[in-house]
């Protein structure tokens, strides 16, 4: 028998166990231990949530991998799904439900709500840019600036703000007299337009005082939306252990930069204007765009529907922007001239807290009415007989005249507002709406239906303002008869919640429309809007603000009857 028959097979050294080995070897067993113990502390919800409708996703990962694709295919994957599981679905993105509500019912137990205020953890990812600002804040210290800014957006102060509304109005229509012909992106000039009249009203500073460009501004911001919504929808960017590596997290330094760098420069113009006893805004208005000499008829109150979503107060969607007469007419002051006087007792309100107020409107503000005013530009190029009706409309309303628009006339553009809603009830800027629930909550469509406590509640706005239920067979068609009062009144008031509702609903509402409603019919009284594509060509993409990923292109030509630049 030769020695090599008999010496016993030795194993090969093994040499050390690498750093990585050690890593993989317990992290499975790590992971499947969290994940016993995710499912045995969370057992209540998901044996909730098991009742709802949904997709079947994998173990620990869920359905994560459906947020897959470029933010136009997130989309479309979304809204096919959405016809699937009827009016409620829950989606487990990891360890997070959501879970998706869409009946007008059961929105209005979320949104009429004063306890399910709580925004959804997906806010945070504002905080370096927004703070804890109106739209993220809670509980105690969100009640006391809501309480504080609402009536700074009261429609007494919105009315002083029409000249300056007028005069942005007609240099937008100037600058884009060079596009006359092209096709072209409006949304880059609404966004740029919509920055600048916030700056000059509710900001109350000139832009000319500015050395920074609103456009700038503005693209910062889209920018950064591009960067939150990334995180939203790639669940391993969610820590920012992990994102803060990633070159994302230093672009997002850099756009940060840019837009605080606006916002400090607007509080220090308006801190010296204050100190120096300045009141209201200091940018100036042509005397012939001072629409107070035009205005003839005294407007009248009105709380029918749409009047109500214009300016008013409806019954069924009662918020605080009416809160009428708790404070003297005298002392209503515009949001940002209140902001310092209330910080110079340093109770109510601190300088980093204006900031993140500033902040905060400065985004709410801007990007929703731009968004907003695209779409209704490409709507009504892509709808030449509507277009024509509202033509008509404003023809009538200023009769060949250039004098600039008032608030009375703003209550006769009864058309233009219909296309107006009709545009926010098919694309409405913000497209969704997210809560987490600190407690369980009956459905009002579905008594088996129990949204537990922990959940993240996701009002689908834009299904919702889509529901053949509500809106007939033909609920995807751009019809502004919608908004006839009639058919308007017979609809549950939220079945059309653009600006959401109840506690939390948008402060900017009034601010909006009347700005929408000055700055459209200025443009559509010196040019025709058209456009190569159709409806049915938008691609969407719903990243925090609803938007076109493929542009807002539009071609205008010039009209005969024009307002003077
Ligand atoms: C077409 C234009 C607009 C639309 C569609 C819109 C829509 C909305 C919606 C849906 C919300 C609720 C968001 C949520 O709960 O997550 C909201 C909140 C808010 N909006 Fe608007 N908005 C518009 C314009 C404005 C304007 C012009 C301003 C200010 C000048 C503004 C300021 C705010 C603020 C501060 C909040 C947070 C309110 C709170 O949580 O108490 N919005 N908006």
């Amino acid at each position: 028998m030769s020695t090599s028959t008999i010496t016993p097979m030795l194993p090969s050294n093994p040499g050390p166990l690498s750093a990585t080995s050690i890593f993989f070897s317990l992290l499975v067993p790590a992971i499947a231990l969290f994940y016993i113990y995710w499912r045995i502390s969370r057992r209540h919800m998901i044996n909730l949530a098991e009742k709802i409708p949904g997709p079947k996703g994998l173990p620990i990962l869920g359905n994560a991998l459906e947020f897959i694709g470029n933010p136009n295919e997130i989309f479309n994957t979304f809204y096919k799904k959405s016809f699937e599981y009827g009016r409620t679905a829950r989606v487990w993105v990891g360890p997070r439900l959501l879970i998706f509500i869409t009946d007008p019912r059961d929105v209005e137990v979320i949104l009429s709500s004063h306890v399910h205020i709580d925004k959804s953890p997906e806010y945070r990812f504002f905080k370096p840019w927004l703070g804890d600002g109106l739209l993220i804040s809670t509980g105690q210290k969100w009640r006391t600036h809501r309480k504080l800014i609402a009536p700074t957006f009261h429609l007494n102060i919105l009315k002083s703000f029409i000249d300056l509304f007028n005069k942005n109005s007609r240099e937008t229509v100037k600058k884009m007299e060079k596009e006359i012909g092209k096709e072209f992106d409006c949304h880059d000039y609404m966004s740029e337009a919509t920055v600048e009249m916030l700056l000059e009203t509710a900001m109350g500073v000139s832009k000319k005082t500015q050395d920074q460009s609103c456009y700038d501004y503005a693209m910062a911001v889209m920018k950064l939306c591009d960067i939150l919504h990334l995180r939203h929808t790639k669940i391993w960017l969610r820590p920012d252990i992990i994102f803060n590596l990633t070159n994302a997290a230093k672009y997002q330094k850099q756009l940060i930069q840019v837009i605080h760098t606006l916002t400090r420069k607007v509080i220090q113009k308006k801190k010296a204007d204050f100190n120096r006893g300045i009141r209201g805004s200091s940018a100036e208005v042509p005397e012939e765009l001072k629409a107070q000499k035009h205005e003839t008829k005294a407007p009248k109150q009105s709380t029918s529907f749409m009047e109500a979503t214009s300016y008013g107060q409806s019954v069924g969607l009662k918020d605080d922007l009416d809160v009428d007469d708790d404070v003297g007419e005298k002392k209503r002051m515009a949001f940002l001239d209140l902001m310092i006087e209330a910080s110079h007792n340093g109770v109510v309100i601190n300088d980093e807290e204006i900031k993140e107020q500033v902040d905060t409107i400065m985004f709410e503000g801007h990007d929703t009415t731009a968004a907003g005013s695209s779409f209704f530009l490409c709507q009504m190029a892509a709808h030449p007989k509507i277009q024509a009706k509202v033509i008509q409309e404003i023809d009538e309303i200023f009769q060949g005249s250039d004098r600039p628009a008032t608030f009375a006339d703003t209550l006769e553009m009864k058309y233009l507002e219909r296309c107006l809603l009709e545009t926010l009830r098919l694309f409405p800027p913000v497209p969704i709406i997210a809560r987490q629930l600190q407690q369980d909550v009956k459905l009002a469509s579905n008594s088996a239906h129990v949204l537990p406590a922990g959940a993240t509640i996701v009002i689908g706005t834009f299904k919702v303002h889509r529901l053949e239920e509500i809106y007939g067979p033909n609920a995807e068609t751009f019809d502004p008869d919608n908004f006839l009062p009639e058919k308007a009144a017979g609809r549950h008031y939220y079945s059309f919640i653009p600006f959401s509702a109840g506690p939390r609903s948008c402060v900017g509402r009034k601010y909006a429309m009347l700005k929408l409603k000055i700055l459209l019919s200025t443009i559509m009284r010196s040019y025709k809007i058209k456009s190569n594509l159709k409806e049915t060509d938008y691609k969407l993409q719903a990243d925090i603000i609803l938007k076109r990923t493929d542009g807002f292109k539009v071609i205008l030509e010039k009209r005969q009857t024009t307002v003077k630049t």
